[in-house]
């Protein structure tokens, strides 16, 4: 039989109990965050669950307090079995045929948070954030558009998955407004560069993993065990200045045009959650390089979705619908890699997948791609767009389709204000 929860959860809900995404929350303004897992309607206060001493298995027993914690990086540095354990007892806590949270009004008055009521904040403390360039079809329409049509996927790309260090300081939480940056652009002719508000504001559709345990310097992870490094993955908005890029990548990669913020949704959903809808990956061809060839080679079916709500207007309009699973790179290959010279991953750090492109144009992950270069504007309900304008509000959802209950990421938005 289905695994089902004594609390009410409605089937299009992103957060059933097959689910379960850890978060960090504030159930008042000035109350201290702590961690919540979601669970339909609610967020369940994981702070609580320790103090009553439900976390009573081999590991966390003597480790419950990495949930009496502001941020879940000790939680994630645990591991696996820390993991596993964890999502045992709370989905064992939240069915329905077990009464020591069921039948306790008193607990479940504390325990139990209206997610409508909550502050949700960066559940993670994030020293440092990588983003790849794993979806082929978003490297050939970028490297189109930037260099050209003769060779728009450079060599080195079919043979590691690239990736540049991006600014862990300007990941905000979904629902921050996005500052316009500015900055310098490509000159006309003979004139100086240009100055100013970005005019070219773009999003870009990522997912991001979170880094569980990390490695010691010096020592990199094997591809066949870089699974047990990532504790989950959320959803990403890599809002990216492409006037700015295009003038300073020469020869650094991108700077200045991709740090201004980067937004992050609030719930990191476990891969244990995500292995029902595990699938292959695509073939590679020409094969990687030994330390790169994992035994299993896994992608995740996840549809993603892409709304913009133009300034001034009451509805969101869709334009791009992608999927997960267009990832050339998969994850542990990209967490393999980035170990393989040594460098250490710490718990909490972010790796972005890169933008997801899918192969049709309806699939595009960024506006770049999606009006190519802002020559074939989008309509969306009545009104243009090339890049984004002043007002607009951006915003992901991102969920897998099991049989009867969804595991979701919920939304990851943010609204563009202009400069001071
Ligand atoms: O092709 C380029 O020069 C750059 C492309 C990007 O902007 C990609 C980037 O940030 C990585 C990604 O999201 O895939
Ligand atoms: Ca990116
Ligand atoms: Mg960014």
């Amino acid at each position: 039989m289905a695994l089902k929860s004594f609390i009410e959860v409605h089937p299009d809900s992103h957060f059933p109990i097959q689910n379960l995404p850890y978060g960090v929350f504030k159930p008042e303004p000035a109350s201290p965050a702590r961690p919540g897992v979601a669970i339909g309607d609610y967020v369940l206060d994981l702070s609580v669950v320790a103090s009553a001493g439900l976390f009573d298995g081999p590991v966390l027993k003597n480790n419950c307090d990495s949930f009496l914690q502001p941020n879940l990086n000790k939680f994630l540095a645990l591991g696996r079995p820390a993991w596993k354990e964890a999502r045992a007892t709370l989905q064992k806590l939240l069915s329905a045929t077990e009464p020591a949270l069921r039948d306790n009004a008193a607990l479940r008055q504390k325990a139990l948070v209206p997610l409508s009521k909550v502050k949700m904040l960066v559940p993670i403390s994030i020293g440092d954030y990588t983003d790849f360039f794993s979806s082929m079809h978003h490297a050939k329409n970028c490297g189109t558009i930037f260099r050209g049509p003769e060779n728009p996927i450079p060599a080195n790309w079919f043979h590691l998955p690239i990736a540049y260090h991006g600014r862990a300081s300007s990941i905000v939480i979904s629902g921050t407004d996005i500052v316009r940056p500015r900055g310098q652009g490509h000159p006309a002719g003979n004139s100086p560069p240009y100055f100013g508000p970005s005019l070219k504001l773009d999003f870009e559709l990522e997912m991001a993993a979170v880094v569980g345990p990390g490695n010691e310097l010096g020592k990199p992870v094997d591809v066949n065990e870089a699974a047990d490094h990532i504790f989950g993955l959320v959803l990403m908005n890599d809002w990216s200045a492409r006037d700015i890029q295009a003038w300073e990548y020469v020869p650094l990669g991108p700077f200045l045009g991709k740090s201004f913020g980067t937004t992050v949704s609030p719930w990191i959903v476990t891969l244990d959650a995500l292995e029902p809808f595990a699938c292959d990956a695509p073939k590679q061809n020409p094969p990687p390089l030994p330390y790169l060839a994992e035994k299993i080679s896994k992608n995740y079916d996840i549809s993603l979705e892409v709304q913009i709500k133009p300034a001034g207007q009451e509805n969101s309009s869709v334009v791009t619908r992608s999927n997960f699973n267009h990832l050339y790179w998969t994850l542990t290959q990209q967490l393999a890699h980035h170990t393989i010279n040594g460098c250490n991953l710490r718990p909490g750090d972010l790796l972005g997948t890169g933008t997801i492109s899918g192969p049709e144009p309806e699939s595009y992950g960024c506006l770049l791609e999606l009006t190519w270069n802002g020559q074939k504007p989008l309509s969306l309900n009545g009104t243009t767009r090339k890049f984004l304008e002043d007002g607009d509000e951006v915003i992901f959802s991102g969920y897998s389709k099991g049989n009867g209950y969804n595991v979701g990421f919920g939304t990851c938005s943010g609204k563009i204000i202009p400069p001071p």
